[in-house]
């Protein structure tokens, strides 16, 4: 037989598991190869684990108020091997999800094993060669380390050890006042830890600024420090860390955390040898997530563009239809959600009102409404934040949230913005992970399923897949 399978997807985080599990629902033969961990970053060591210890700080932050509603509470005792547990059994009870054994059940021939693209149609893995008319490559990021002078000299930590940690660090210093950064800084603070934050320009750069502030407002009440800097300098050893910034401070803390980014992973796997376009950081791709290469594709952390669950789920089902189908399947990013599970969270859809005003100038008109006015936060008591709403004329082009549960309030917005209510559209809605409004487009996509998947389709996907083995 000329191929071994009809397509080839290298990596089972997010982007790679929505890809495979589309394809081979479709009836397609489906290899799909992980080189570590399935589930990828998301489950083993980002959003899963940070939104685990995210709860956890929460309940020792509402404990810290003794008294509120008339209601006493005791004041919070963090043990710290609790917290690993909570977060640890978080990760065990979702990996079921994205196992080996569910995609096999799903009709994936699962591989473990490291892949090496060896040629447009090539795949090797642990002394096999693979062949296929369409790749997908989904090998993700990972953590951007800084060539901060020293730093290879102390012992850091980043996203892959961070949940590891098996002791509560006394005073936790973080290079970088990005997303990662922002969540841990509270949680580890609320977690009775001192935490400073180092961060050159304002925090959660891409989000709403008056948003942004809020918390930062909340953060400093509670005790975190934010540094204006850069880390320009490292010194050390285990228990004491010192960083030296541009702007002439020093704060030594028992433990340093490295959150300045990502680096796609695109090396050491063959795409230099095969000639494929790289960007700057990530492989680069059009609106359908092709590569240079023809036949390869590229979803999620690996190529150029925003890095987040939902959007490498999202680009995992495009990648499906479109070699499912043949039919092109674009990108759109105009309903694009997001959200810093910070307390109060910072969730946004479409446009802030700073990228509005850049393309529509004076078009656009901006509503603010306050949750100070809001009568569940009063009675609550929770009336930090607002809502800001952009429009172009009556269009809705963007809303920014900050407030309790912000990253809930965003599906609404996703309609306003794409004009699309109908039970497919919700179905197939990209909605911020992980949020509990997921559970609206499950049930819509589960009222698909039948339809979409069905026998019909299936044929469909069937001749498709037929022609290009010929044809290809
Ligand atoms: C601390 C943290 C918190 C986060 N929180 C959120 C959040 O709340 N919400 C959100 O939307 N996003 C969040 N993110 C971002 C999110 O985790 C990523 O965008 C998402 O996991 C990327 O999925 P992916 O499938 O593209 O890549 P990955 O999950 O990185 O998967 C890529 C997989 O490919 C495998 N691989 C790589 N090379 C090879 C090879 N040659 N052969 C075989 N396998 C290979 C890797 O082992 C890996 O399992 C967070 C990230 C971090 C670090
Ligand atoms: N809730 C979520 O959706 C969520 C949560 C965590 C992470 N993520 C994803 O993970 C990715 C990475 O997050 P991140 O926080 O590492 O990156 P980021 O890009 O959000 O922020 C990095 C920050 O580091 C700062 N920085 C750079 N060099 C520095 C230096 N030398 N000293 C001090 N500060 C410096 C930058 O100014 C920037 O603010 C993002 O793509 C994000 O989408 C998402």
């Amino acid at each position: 037989m000329k191929f071994t399978h009809d397509v080839i997807v290298i990596g089972g985080g997010a982007a790679g598991l929505t890809a495979a599990g589309g394809c081979a629902l479709f009836g397609l033969k489906v290899a799909l190869i992980e080189g570590n961990k399935m589930g990828g970053e998301c489950l083993n060591n980002g959003c899963v684990p940070s939104k685990a210890i995210i709860t956890a700080a929460k309940r020792a932050q509402e404990a810290r108020e003794e008294k509120r509603y008339g209601v006493q509470l005791a004041a919070p005792k963090v043990e710290w091997a609790g917290v690993h547990k909570h977060i640890h059994d978080a990760i065990a009870h979702i990996e079921p999800h994205d196992s080996v054994e569910t995609f096999e059940e799903m009709g994936c021939e699962v591989m473990l094993g490291r892949a090496t693209v060896t040629g447009k149609q090539t795949v090797e893995v642990g002394g096999r060669t693979l062949k296929a008319p369409r790749i997908v490559i989904a090998t993700g990021s990972e953590p951007f380390v800084p060539p901060i002078e020293g730093l290879d000299s102390v012992s850091y930590l980043t996203n892959e050890n961070l949940f590891e940690l098996t002791e509560q660090p006394k005073h936790l210093v973080i290079i970088g006042g990005g997303v990662i950064g922002m969540e841990m800084a509270q949680s580890f603070r609320r977690l009775g830890c001192e935490v400073t934050v180092i961060e050159p320009g304002t925090p959660m750069s891409r989000d709403d600024r008056e948003s942004v502030q809020v918390v930062v407002d909340v953060m400093k009440d509670e005790g975190v420090r934010f540094v204006a800097g850069k880390g320009m300098k490292v010194e050390g050893s285990e228990g004491s860390i010192s960083v030296h910034t541009d702007g002439g401070e020093t704060i030594t803390g028992s433990h340093l955390l490295i959150a300045v980014g990502r680096s796609a992973r695109v090396s050491g796997y063959g795409l230099e040898e095969l000639g494929m376009e790289l960007g700057r950081n990530g492989i680069k791709v059009d609106a359908r997530r092709r590569t240079s290469v023809k036949g390869i594709y590229a979803i999620g952390d690996c190529r150029e563009g925003p890095r987040l669950t939902h959007v490498s789920g999202y680009e995992g089902s495009n990648v499906a239809l479109e070699i499912t189908t043949g039919i092109p399947t674009k990108v759109d990013w105009k309903a694009l959600p997001w959200c810093t599970y910070t307390e109060p969270e910072v969730a946004q859809i479409g446009m802030t009102e700073e990228e509005a005003r850049k393309e529509f100038g004076d078009k656009i008109t901006v509503v603010k409404e306050a949750f100070a006015d809001n009568e569940r936060a009063i009675a609550e008591d929770s009336t930090k934040g607002h809502l800001k709403v952009m429009f172009k004329g009556k269009k809705v082009v963007g809303a920014s949230i900050c407030g309790k549960n912000a990253g809930e309030l965003l599906l609404p917005f996703t309609q306003a913005i794409t004009g699309k209510s109908s039970s497919f559209a919700l179905g197939s809605a990209i909605i911020s992970y992980p949020t509990r409004s997921e559970i609206s487009k499950a049930a819509a996509f589960s009222a698909w399923e039948p339809t979409v998947f069905g026998s019909l389709p299936k044929k469909y996907a069937g001749f498709v897949a037929k022609m290009r083995r010929t044809f290809s």
